[in-house]
C-alpha cells in the first residue's frame, strides 16, 4: 500500500493482464494519451510553458484527466502528465521547451573534462525534493481519478535521458551521443549508472505517492547496434528492474507492475523477455506473432504495436491493423495491452482514436478472441 488512501479501483483490467492474469479484454490505453491532438489540452495550458504545467499539480492532474474524461469507458490506464526530461532538470542541467521544436539544453553535456561532467558526477541528487511536484501531482490525480482507472508513473531510462544530456535536443544523427560511447565508453557508463539510481528512487516515491504502475521509455535504444545495446542499454534497464522491487519493500510498498519500452530495439527482445519486467512495450516494427514466438512461455505481457500514423487513415484501415494486432498478439484474453507502437503524435482527429479504442474493445471482447495459442 502507498502512503494515501485512495478510492478502491473500478476497472483493474490493465493491472490483472501485467501480472499475467487471464482476463475478459485487452486493456488499452495510448501514450502521449494528454497533448497537442487534444483541442482541450492547447485550452487548459493556455500561454503557460511546458514546464510550468508539469511543475502546477492542479494543472498537471487536469491534463492527465483530460482524455480519461473524454474517452469515458474506453481506457483502462491514465498516464501522469509530466516529461522524462524531469530527471536531468533534477540533476541541476538546464531544459527548455521550445514550441514547435521540442527540448533544448542550452549547456549539454560535452566531453568528460569539461567541468559540468565532474560537477553531475559528484552531485548527490535528492529525487525527493526536487521532483516533490510530481508526487504530489500524482496524489492529486489519483484523489480526482477516484478509482477509475490506475495511473501510470514513468521515467525516461539511462540510455535515452543520457542520449538528450549530451545532444542537447533531440537529434537524427547522433553524433554527440556516438562521440561518447566510442571515445568515452567509462565516462558513458558511470553517468547512465548515475541515472539508473535516481530512476529507481524517483519511480519508488512515484509509487509512494500513488502510483500503481510504472513505465520506463527508452525511446532511443534504436539508435545502438545490438551489441552497444547490450553495453549501454540493457545493463541500466536491468537495474531499474532489479532494484525498484527491493527499493519498494524497503518503503513497505507493495510491487507494482513495470512495463519497458526500448523504442527501436527489435533485435533485442529475446534478451529484454528475460529482464525482470512485467511488460514489453512494443514499436510498430514488431510483428505480433513473432514477438510472441519469441516470448515462448515467458511469463511476460506484451504492450503495442500499431504504427500510430494509421489514425491518420480511414477507419477501415483503422479496423483492419486493429484486427491484425488482435490475430498477432493471440486475441486480447492474456499477455497483451493494446497501444500504439508509440506517442500519439499531433494532429490526430480525437474521433478517430476514439474509433480505434472502440474497436480495440469490440474486437477483443468477442467471444473466441481468446482461442488462439499463445505460443504461436
Ligand atoms: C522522448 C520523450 C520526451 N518526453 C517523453 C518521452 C518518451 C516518450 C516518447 O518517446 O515519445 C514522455 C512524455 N512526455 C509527455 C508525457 C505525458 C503523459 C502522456 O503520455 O500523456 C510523456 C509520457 C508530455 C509531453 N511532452 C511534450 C509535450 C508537448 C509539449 C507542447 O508543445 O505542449 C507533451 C504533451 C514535449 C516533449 N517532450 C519530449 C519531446 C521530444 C517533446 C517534444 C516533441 C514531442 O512532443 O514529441 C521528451
Amino acid at each position: 500500500m502507498c502512503e494515501h488512501s485512495f478510492e478502491p479501483l473500478k476497472n483493474d483490467l490493465i493491472l490483472r493482464t501485467a501480472w499475467g492474469h487471464h482476463v475478459e479484454r485487452a486493456p488499452v490505453w495510448i501514450m502521449r494519451q494528454a497533448g497537442r491532438y487534444l483541442p482541450e489540452y492547447h485550452e487548459a495550458k493556455g500561454g503557460r510553458d511546458f514546464f510550468e504545467c508539469c511543475r502546477n499539480p492542479e494543472i498537471a492532474s487536469t491534463l492527465t484527466l483530460q482524455p480519461i474524461e473524454r474517452y469515458e469507458g474506453l481506457l483502462d490506464a491514465s498516464i501522469i502528465f509530466s516529461d522524462i526530461l524531469v530527471i536531468p532538470q533534477a540533476m541541476g542541467m538546464t531544459v527548455e521547451m521550445v514550441d514547435k521544436k521540442g527540448p533544448h539544453f542550452p549547456n549539454p553535456l560535452k566531453n568528460p573534462d569539461d567541468g559540468q561532467y565532474a560537477e553531475l558526477m559528484k552531485r548527490d541528487v535528492d529525487v525527493g525534493t526536487e521532483l516533490d511536484y510530481v508526487y504530489k501531482a500524482i496524489t492529486l490525480t489519483r484523489k480526482k481519478l477516484a478509482g477509475r482507472v490506475p495511473l501510470i508513473g514513468f521515467c525516461g531510462a539511462p540510455w535515452t535521458l543520457f542520449c538528450y544530456m549530451v545532444e542537447g535536443g533531440g537529434t537524427k544523427l547522433f553524433i554527440e551521443t556516438k562521440k561518447w560511447i566510442f571515445r568515452y565508453p567509462g565516462a558513458t557508463k558511470a553517468m547512465l549508472q548515475k541515472i539508473a539510481a535516481l530512476c529507481v528512487e524517483y519511480l519508488a516515491l512515484q509509487v509512494k505517492a500513488g502510483a500503481q504502475m510504472v513505465q520506463i521509455f527508452d525511446s532511443w535504444a534504436g539508435e545502438l547496434s545490438p551489441s552497444s545495446f547490450k553495453t549501454f542499454c540493457e545493463p541500466y534497464l536491468a537495474h531499474i528492474a532489479d532494484n525498484l522491487p527491493r527499493r519498494l519493500k524497503d518503503l513497505g510498498l507493495d510491487p507494482v507492475p513495470m512495463i519497458v519500452f526500448p523504442k527501436g530495439a527489435w533485435y533485442s527482445i529475446d534478451s529484454v523477455c528475460n529482464l525482470a519486467y512485467d511488460v514489453i512495450g512494443l514499436d510498430w516494427t514488431h510483428d505480433p506473432a513473432e514477438a510472441v514466438k519469441t516470448r515462448g512461455k515467458r511469463p511476460i505481457t506484451f504492450q503495442g504495436n500499431a504504427d500510430p500514423g494509421v489514425l491518420y487513415g480511414s477507419h477501415e484501415s483503422i479496423t483492419e491493423v486493429v484486427e491484425e494486432m488482435v490475430k498477432g498478439f493471440g486475441g486480447g484474453k492474456k499477455g497483451w495491452i493494446a497501444n500504439l507502437g508509440h506517442g500519439i503524435t499531433p494532429m490526430v482527429n480525437p474521433e478517430d482514436l476514439k474509433f480505434y479504442l472502440q474497436e480495440i474493445h469490440r474486437l477483443t471482447s468477442m467471444e473466441n478472441s481468446g482461442n488462439q495459442d499463445r505460443e504461436g
